[in-house]
C-alpha cells in the first residue's frame, strides 16, 4: 500500500486519539486536513493562525512522536493556513508555516512567531571573578513595545519604560516600579523595556526573573551554602528586571539579600525594573529600607484601560493572529470586559476558537454567549484587604478592630473569619495572612481555618456567617 498524506495522518489521529481527551482530539485535531507528503514532511491544513499557535504551543510534542513514529528522525511538519474567518470581498487564503525548531521537527531556517517559554534559568550561579559569563535573559520577545499598545491608562509607564530602555541606568527612573492591577500588562512591559534593551545595547547583560523564583534561588542558595555565589551573580547584571515583588512580603531574608544587591547595583548606574500589583504605600511586610529604595525612582501605574484602548488591543491582536472580526462585535466584547487586558484577550481566542472549530460565522449572539460565559466564569479576584473590609463591615466594626490583640469573643470570630477567606480566596502563605491580618504567625491562621470549619458544621448561626459572607466575597 503506498504512503500518502493521507494514510500518514490517519496513523497520527489513531495514536494521537489514544493520548489526549476526546473532546481535546475533537476540537484540535478533527479539523486538521493532510494536504501533501513530501521528502518526509507531511503539510496539514489547520483554520487559523490561532489554531496553529496553539497545536504548537500544546501539542506540538504529541504531534512530534506521532510524525517521527511514522516517518522516522527526519520527519518534519508544515502548517497550511487556511484564513477561514476572512470578511468582507476577501478571498480566503493560505500561508505556509513550518513546526517550530523547539519541537525537534525541523523544517527550513525561517522565523517561526513561535510563543517563546522562557527557558529555565540554568545554572545561575557563577563562580566569581570569571566576568565575562553568558547569562540568558529570560526575555520573551513576544512581549515588546510595538504590541504594547499606548492609551490614557498607561502613557505614563509606557514612556518611562521607553525612557529606561534608551538610557538604562541613566535616567532618573531608577528604579522603575511599575504596578497596577491582575492582568494589566505589568509583566508584557516587564519584558518590553527588557527586549528594547537588547535591541539596542545587545552587550548589556539584562536578566528578568519573577520575584518567586529569584526567592526559591535564593532559599537553594543558602542551603547550599551558595549565598555569596547567589549574591555576586546578580551583582553582575546591568539592567535587573524583577517581576511581582509584592512577592517578597514577609519574607526577611530574600528582603535582606535583594537589598544588598539593589544597593550595588543602583550604585554603579546599573538599572533596576521591578513591577507590584499595589503601590509602595500599600505593600504590607516590606522592610521599611527597602519600601524607601523603591520609592528613590519612579512608581508608574498602569490603570484599567479606556474603551478605545481596549479596542485597539483588540484589532492589534487579530491582526496578529491574522483573523478579521467585524467591528461591532470586537466593540462588544471590549465594552463588557473592562477589567482585565488578559481576560478581553482570553474572550477573543475563545470567539476565534469557537468560530473555527464549529465553523460558525462570529456573530453578536456568538459573542454574547462568549461573553458571558467568561464573565461567569471569571472569578473575581480579591485581596486580603478587601477580605478585612467585607468582614468588619458585615460585623459592623472597624478593620483595626479586627486586627486588634483583643480576644473578646466575637472579634475573635470575626478574625478568624477574615483569615479563613484569605485562605480560601487567595493564594497567599498562612505566614503572608497571619502577618497581614493583625501580626498573627502561621499557626494562628491555621487553627483560624480549623475553627471556622469545625464551628460551620456545629453552629448553625455561625454558618449563616461563613455563608453570608461568601456571598458578599464572590459577587
Ligand atoms: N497595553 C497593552 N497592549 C497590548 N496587550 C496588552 C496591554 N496590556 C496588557 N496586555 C496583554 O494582557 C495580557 C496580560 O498582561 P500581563 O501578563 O503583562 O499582566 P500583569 O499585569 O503582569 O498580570 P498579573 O498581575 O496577573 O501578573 C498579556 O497577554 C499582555 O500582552
Amino acid at each position: 500500500m503506498s504512503v500518502t498524506a493521507q494514510s500518514v495522518w490517519d496513523n497520527c489521529l489513531s495514536f494521537i486519539k489514544d493520548n489526549i481527551q476526546p473532546q481535546a482530539y475533537k476540537t484540535w485535531f478533527e479539523p486538521i486536513m493532510p494536504v501533501k507528503l513530501a521528502n518526509k514532511a507531511l503539510s496539514i491544513q489547520v483554520p487559523s493562525k490561532f489554531f496553529y499557535e496553539w497545536l504548537e504551543e500544546h501539542y506540538v510534542k504529541l504531534l512530534k512522536v506521532a510524525l517521527v513514529k511514522e516517518l522516522g528522525n527526519t520527519a518534519r511538519l508544515v502548517y497550511i493556513i487556511k484564513m477561514e474567518n476572512t470578511y468582507g470581498n476577501k478571498k480566503p487564503f493560505t500561508e505556509k508555516i513550518p513546526s517550530s525548531n523547539r519541537s525537534g521537527l525541523r523544517a527550513q531556517e525561517i522565523d517561526v512567531p513561535t510563543k517563546n517559554k522562557s527557558p529555565e534559568l540554568k545554572n545561575p550561579f557563577i563562580i566569581p571573578g570569571i566576568r565575562n559569563v553568558k547569562i540568558e535573559s529570560q526575555l520573551n520577545p513576544n512581549y515588546n513595545f510595538d504590541n504594547f499598545l499606548e492609551g490614557d491608562s498607561n502613557r505614563l509607564a509606557r514612556s518611562a519604560g521607553m525612557a529606561v530602555a534608551n538610557k538604562p541606568g541613566g535616567t532618573s527612573f531608577n528604579p522603575l516600579l511599575i504596578f497596577g492591577g491582575v492582568g494589566l500588562g505589568k509583566t508584557h512591559l516587564a519584558h518590553a523595556i527588557g527586549v528594547e534593551i537588547k535591541d539596542k545595547y545587545p552587550e548589556k547583560t539584562v536578566l528578568y526573573i519573577s520575584a518567586e523564583k529569584f526567592t526559591q534561588q535564593y532559599i537553594e542558595s543558602v542551603k547550599k551554602n551558595t549565598r555569596n555565589d547567589f549574591i555576586h551573580f546578580y551583582q553582575l547584571i546591568d539592567v535587573l528586571i524583577i517581576d511581582d515583588v509584592q512577592f517578597f512580603s514577609g519574607k526577611s531574608g530574600t528582603q535582606d539579600v535583594f537589598f544588598h544587591i539593589f544597593n550595588h547595583l543602583h550604585q554603579n548606574g546599573k538599572q533596576v525594573i521591578l513591577t507590584s500589583d499595589k503601590a509602595p504605600v500599600d505593600m504590607q511586610d516590606i522592610e521599611q529600607r527597602l519600601l524607601s529604595r523603591f520609592k528613590w525612582g519612579l512608581s508608574a501605574e498602569l490603570q484599567t484601560p479606556d474603551f478605545e484602548t481596549r479596542v485597539s488591543i483588540v484589532k492589534n491582536k487579530l491582526y496578529r493572529d491574522g483573523v478579521e472580526m467585524p467591528d461591532d462585535i470586537i466593540e462588544y466584547v471590549a465594552k463588557h470586559i473592562k477589567s482585565n487586558v488578559r481576560e478581553l484577550e482570553g474572550a477573543i481566542i475563545s470567539l476565534i476558537a469557537q468560530s473555527s472549530f464549529n465553523k460558525k460565522e462570529v456573530t453578536i449572539e456568538l459573542a454574547k454567549q462568549v461573553v458571558e460565559k467568561f464573565v461567569k466564569n471569571t472569578k473575581r479576584e480579591v485581596s486580603i484587604d478587601y477580605i478585612q473590609k467585607v468582614v468588619s463591615d458585615y460585623f459592623q466594626m472597624d478593620v483595626s478592630t479586627l486586627q486588634s490583640k483583643t480576644r473578646k469573643r466575637h472579634i475573635v470570630q470575626a478574625r478568624q473569619l477574615a483569615m479563613f477567606f484569605a485562605k480560601k480566596f487567595t493564594k497567599a502563605s498562612l505566614a503572608s495572612i497571619g502577618s497581614q491580618i493583625g501580626k498573627r504567625d502561621h499557626a494562628t491562621v491555621l487553627h483560624a481555618c480549623k475553627t471556622v470549619d469545625n464551628l460551620s458544621s456545629t453552629d448553625k448561626q455561625f454558618r449563616k456567617y461563613v455563608e453570608d459572607l461568601t456571598k458578599k466575597l464572590s459577587l
